[in-house]
């Protein structure tokens, strides 16, 4: 019972949320609006009748009844359509904003790494579909008026005569061969998305400078213009069988409402001539009837629309609570001391993960202790787990099994968001968030940047960005970015020194994390940023924190004070760089294989030779 209503009921509470104003103007003047306009035919009758009897009161009374309703009908109808326009823009907003609270609401990416919650999350968040959830409020409402006026109809005919009201009443299957038209639709419309998605995936690709690049170099830009081209005619084709079916069931719909109108009348005439139906009934009956064909047809595209409109309510709904349900999650018996920087080392017991769609382990029975003062270099070949090591120790996803530990302080549900909170990262996949370069680094840590400014320069000489904030038209209040006019687009690696830059904002950290900080720079940046692993050393001394770093560049963890090995999601090895350059294994074996790639003589030289 509950569930049922409840997509309803949200979008009650997201619709109120934005405008009760616009809620209470929608509900009173849409379902009014409808209901006046069978009160049209009540004032002609009226007035007919006052013609017939002669008497000037009755006719005032169908004249001013008559225009009341006409005034009604305009009046409310403009005043109703002004506000459900405004709410349903607010709405899509109010919506929107309480996807993104909830995903921000989730301390760990766990459930956004499940790629079917994170489809059915975008599908959501398209503009179409926001429009569409932004109107579903309004479009329930237009239902409500839609029906009112059909009963209202009904009942003003039964006034007349009971058989006069079984006729609209007998075109209700109308209705239901209306359902089979929007399953019809709606049907091609599933076939056809995943096409459609796919197609803008190419387009997309196509559209944006990178893509374009890559069509114009590798000549492959027609190839994939024929493919987006294919992918959506075959859309279009699931999509023009749904129509013709579709077409087929509301044409059916459609000439049993006309066949309604069409007994309605013939019963009205017949009634006429046979003298069972006074002159002010028929002015009136012909006037109602002559409305019904709308009536019903605006009883069927109501009641379509709002089907679609309850299927977007329930997405929404269900991934909402998903979402919540998450961020709700109890977790008993757990302790929730805040994890500091300190003597006491992290504590990895029995750790494994295993992403979501995933038959195999990315970090498997990890055990591992790391001194408190200590820089971390977490090494291996692609696909080993280290990005998945270092985010389970930064509390972004949560453990299958083991337990992650910092003196009396233990990784759990209730505790994540104290853990969080004295941790600073960059990640391999930071954001590129198109503001100003001081808008870019203040993120690391806002009410900080917002208390000393003096952070930011200081951030961005640590990340090695002050030099190409230097040669930005406006330094640190340039904005970036290609998609604004007067945006200047950045170079992979200052790209990368902002996201840098942003983790060195945040002061009152125990745990830095860089996944591989020097991916994007140059070899000059990148021997920049290593030299500074002495001050990051030395930080971490002071307050007893640890800094992790992830890099493919071996010859970096030189600097580190422990190496982690990882090969196929478990601990290959674990020493200081000393021990683990002189014992064999795959650190030395990974080491050879660099040094040897570095050592590779110019084939000139060698000519020369
Ligand atoms: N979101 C995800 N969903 C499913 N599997 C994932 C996801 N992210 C990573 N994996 C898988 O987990 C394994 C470990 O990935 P991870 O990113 O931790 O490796 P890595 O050592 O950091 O690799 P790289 O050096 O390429 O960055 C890989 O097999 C990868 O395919």
């Amino acid at each position: 019972m509950t569930s049922r209503f409840a997509p309803v009921l949200l979008l009650f509470r997201a619709a109120w949320r934005t405008s009760p104003r616009n809620v209470v103007t929608v509900l009173v003047c849409d379902p009014l609006g409808r209901v006046a306009e069978p009160l049209v035919a009540v004032g002609v009758g009226v007035a007919v009748a006052g013609v017939l009897s002669g008497s000037r009161p009755q006719q005032l009374l169908g004249v001013t009844l008559f225009v009341t309703a006409l005034l009604l009908i305009h009046v409310l109808g403009s005043l109703g359509i002004r506000s459900r326009v405004r709410l349903e823009a607010e709405t899509a907003r109010t919506i929107d904003g309480w996807l993104i609270q909830a995903m921000l609401g989730l301390r760990t990416v766990d459930l956004l790494q499940d790629g079917a919650l994170r489809e059915r999350i975008d599908r959501i968040r398209s503009r179409e579909r926001v429009d569409l959830t932004g109107s579903a409020f309004g479009g329930l409402v237009l239902v409500v008026g839609a029906v009112l006026q059909f009963g209202l109809t009904v009942l003003l005919l039964a006034e007349v005569s009971l058989w006069l009201a079984l006729i609209p009443v007998l075109s209700v299957p109308a209705l239901r061969w209306n359902g089979r038209a929007f399953s019809a639709e709606d049907h091609a419309d599933e076939t056809a998305g995943p096409l459609v998605d796919r197609a803008g995936v190419l387009a997309e690709h196509l559209a944006s400078p990178a893509g374009g690049l890559t069509a114009r170099a590798g000549g492959a830009g027609a190839g994939l213009v024929r493919r987006a081209e294919e992918l959506w005619d075959e859309a279009d084709r699931c999509r023009d069988r749904g129509d013709r079916s579709a077409f087929a069931w509301t044409l059916a719909g459609t000439s049993i409402i006309s066949l309604s109108v069409a007994a309605a009348l013939g019963w009205t005439a017949w009634a006429a001539a046979g003298g069972k139906l006074g002159l002010a009934d028929l002015a009136m009956v012909i006037a109602l009837t002559g409305q019904l064909g709308i009536v019903l047809g605006n009883l069927m595209q109501q009641t379509t629309r709002a089907r679609r409109l309850m299927r977007v309510a329930r997405d929404l709904d269900g991934v909402l609570g998903e979402l919540q349900r998450q961020v709700a999650a109890p977790t008993a018996g757990t302790r929730q001391e805040e994890p500091r920087g300190g003597r006491e080392p992290l504590v990895l017991s029995g750790l494994s993960y295993t992403y979501p769609g995933r038959a195999v382990s990315s970090v498997s029975a990890v055990n591992l202790e790391i001194p408190s003062g200590s820089v971390v270099a977490v090494v291996g070949e692609n696909g080993s787990g280290k990005t998945t090591l270092v985010k389970l120790m930064a509390g972004l996803l949560t453990p299958d099994c083991g337990e992650i530990s910092k003196g009396a302080a233990t990784l759990t549900a209730e505790s994540r968001r104290q853990w969080q909170q004295g941790v600073t990262a960059l990640m391999q996949d930071f954001g590129r968030y198109e503001l100003t370069v001081r808008e870019g680094v203040a993120l690391g840590d806002v009410e900080a940047a917002a208390k000393r400014p003096e952070l930011l320069p200081a951030a961005c000489t640590r990340a090695g960005l002050d030099q190409d904030v230097e040669k930005l038209p406006d330094g640190l209040e340039t904005q970036t970015g290609s998609r604004w006019s007067h945006g200047i687009d950045l170079s992979g690696g200052q790209w990368q020194k902002i996201a840098l830059a942003r983790s060195y904002v945040r002061q009152d950290w125990w745990l830095f994390v860089m996944d591989e900080p020097s991916s994007a720079l140059d070899v000059e940046a990148e021997a920049r940023l290593f030299d500074r692993f002495r001050e990051l050393t030395a930080q971490c001394r002071a307050v007893g924190g640890i800094a992790l770093f992830v890099s493919h560049r071996l010859a970096a963890t030189a600097q580190a004070d422990l190496i982690v090995v990882l090969d196929d999601g478990v601990i290959a090895q674990v020493g200081t760089p000393g021990e683990l350059r002189n014992s064999l294994g795959l650190y030395q074996e990974l080491s050879a294989i660099q040094e040897s790639n570095y050592d590779v003589r110019h084939p000139l030289d060698s000519a020369a030779t």
